[in-house]
């Protein structure tokens, strides 16, 4: 360990001293690149281009100290030195007039009438955005979200011809965001921002050599945590892990569901994408976990969320559900239903462990079950313990009433505040439609939970009809009384 620390410290200073060499050489090619030399500029502008200068050297310093030998080397050609990997097929500018007399390297960018320096305050391009990575095509200054200085450099002509662009190669760019990923800044619009028992805006203040290491992923960059700041683990599922995160760009959190497994077959990684697919087909509601973006890495799945505050799992709710809030509950899950089902979708898996709270608002979440009402998709139904019979004989021509039931089901355990078997008398008689008395609550809600579980499909009411079902025009007044 001691030994690491003194190779770390000697190969500290080595850079610096070629920083410092390097200085000069950089200084030289620039001058060349540009065309300029110091006898024919006039004052003005080789002040401009000292300054130049001395932030490119600065800005390689800083490369130098965060970056290893190899992502050194390439960060030779973000200064215009020769470029050897740039493709012979570049999409320059028609109108660029190339006098390979006097430029020393052919594939360098060409001189320029005025320099656009960037100045970074932090890395805002993120590694897997197009213009980034796994394109070789050239990537315009004047196009990126990084700050911009401009510095006037004399008009130089090279035969004539007057150079209007400046490039820089990927490769250069990836470089800046693989040296630092955007910064982690607290988000000012946010008003539970600083409600958080961590500081994970400090974390990320910490040196950015210190990060570097975290944000890369076994293959390379991590999506993840270049884009993410994991805060912790707050859910598991048969199929994911659910982790609050900190999204650095915009400093709000979010959630993100990752699958537990790699998907390296096709299928699975299709099936995965369903629940995806359907959240953006069906687009924000209020009752609904909303859906931002979705990817894969290292072969597993990743879905970001908006981040609820828990769900109504058995074993998270601790007190026993007032016939208010069940009715609450009730009609907020109903809306969502309703809006689902008119755009052609079921559900498949309503349960309390995808019920979600979020300031007091009920959404539904965990798509994963999720198919259209047409039956022209393949039917893979959720939670048995909330599943109509018809469902488990695969009978599948009233998919929306699936929901009805399981929606039943579940107001019906918040109530009892004890979980439903998974087999057994009472799973029976369930699905019979048996519901036993509840003490202490009305009659009305009762008789409604009975409908609901009802077990001919057709009788239940729909999503619409429940939400305007009477029994919440009760409820309705309490809230505005
Ligand atoms: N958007 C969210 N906000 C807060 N917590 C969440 C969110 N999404 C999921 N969770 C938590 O993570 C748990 C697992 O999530 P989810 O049900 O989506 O995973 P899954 O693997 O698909 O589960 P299942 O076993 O139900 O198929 C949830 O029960 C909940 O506690
Ligand atoms: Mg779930």
């Amino acid at each position: 360990m001691k030994r690491k620390q003194t190779l770390k410290k000697s190969s500290g200073d080595k850079r610096r001293k070629e920083n410092s060499k390097m200085k000069g050489t950089l200084a030289r090619h620039l001058q060349v690149q540009l065309g300029i030399s110091s006898s024919t500029t006039s004052t003005s502008s080789s002040t401009s281009f000292q300054n130049l200068l001395e932030s490119v050297a600065e800005d390689s310093t800083l490369a130098a100290d965060v970056v290893d030998d190899k992502d050194f080397i390439l960060s030779q050609d973000f200064f215009c030195t020769p470029d050897y990997i740039t493709p012979d097929n570049q999409n320059l500018l028609n109108s660029f007039d190339f006098n390979k007399e006097n430029v020393p390297c052919p594939k360098s960018p060409e001189k320029l009438t005025t320099i656009k320096r960037k100045r970074c305050r932090g890395f805002f391009v993120t590694p897997l955005s197009p213009t980034s990575c796994g394109s070789q095509d050239i990537v315009e200054l004047a196009t990126d979200t990084f700050d911009t200085d401009e510095v006037k450099v004399d008009r130089t002509t090279v035969n004539g011809a007057q150079k209007t662009q400046n490039h820089v190669p990927p490769s250069a760019v990836a470089l800046r965001c693989r040296v630092m990923p955007p910064p982690c800044i607290k988000n000012p619009y946010q008003k539970d921002a600083s409600e958080m028992d961590i500081d994970p805006f400090g974390y990320q203040r910490a040196k950015c050599a210190g990060l570097f290491s975290a944000i890369m992923g076994g293959n390379g960059l991590s999506r993840y945590h270049t884009d993410f700041h994991e805060i912790e683990q707050i859910g598991a599922g048969n199929f994911s892990c659910v982790f609050k995160v900190l999204k650095r760009i915009d400093g709000c959190f979010y959630a993100v569901k990752r699958s537990k497994r790699q998907l390296y077959q096709d299928t699975e990684r299709r099936k995965a994408l369903m629940e995806v697919q359907a959240l953006a087909a069906l687009g924000f509601h209020e009752n609904i976990v909303g859906y931002y973006s979705s990817w894969f890495e290292d072969e597993q799945f990743y879905i970001q969320m908006e981040l609820c505050d828990h769900s109504l799992s058995i074993n998270k709710v601790s007190k026993l559900f007032t016939e208010g809030e069940v009715l609450k509950a009730l009609h907020q899950i109903a809306k969502a239903l309703q809006f689902i089902h008119e755009k052609g979708i079921a559900h498949l898996d309503v349960k309390p462990d995808n019920i979600y709270v979020k300031n007091g608002v009920y959404k539904l979440g965990d798509f994963g079950c999720a198919t259209l009402l047409d039956k022209s998709l393949p039917i893979d139904e959720g939670d048995a313990r909330y599943m109509p019979q018809e469902i488990l004989n695969e009978n599948y021509d009233d998919l929306d009433k699936v929901d009805i039931f399981s929606l039943g089901a579940s107001i019906y355990e918040l109530i009892k505040g004890s979980p439903l078997q998974e087999s057994g008398p009472q799973f029976l008689s369930l699905r019979d439609g048996k519901l036993p008395l509840l003490p202490g609550h009305s009659l009305q809600i009762q008789n409604l939970l009975k409908v609901m579980v009802d077990p001919d499909p057709v009788r239940r009411p729909s999503a619409k009809e429940l939400v305007e079902n009477p029994i919440f025009d009760r409820f309705q007044k309490n809230l505005k009384a």
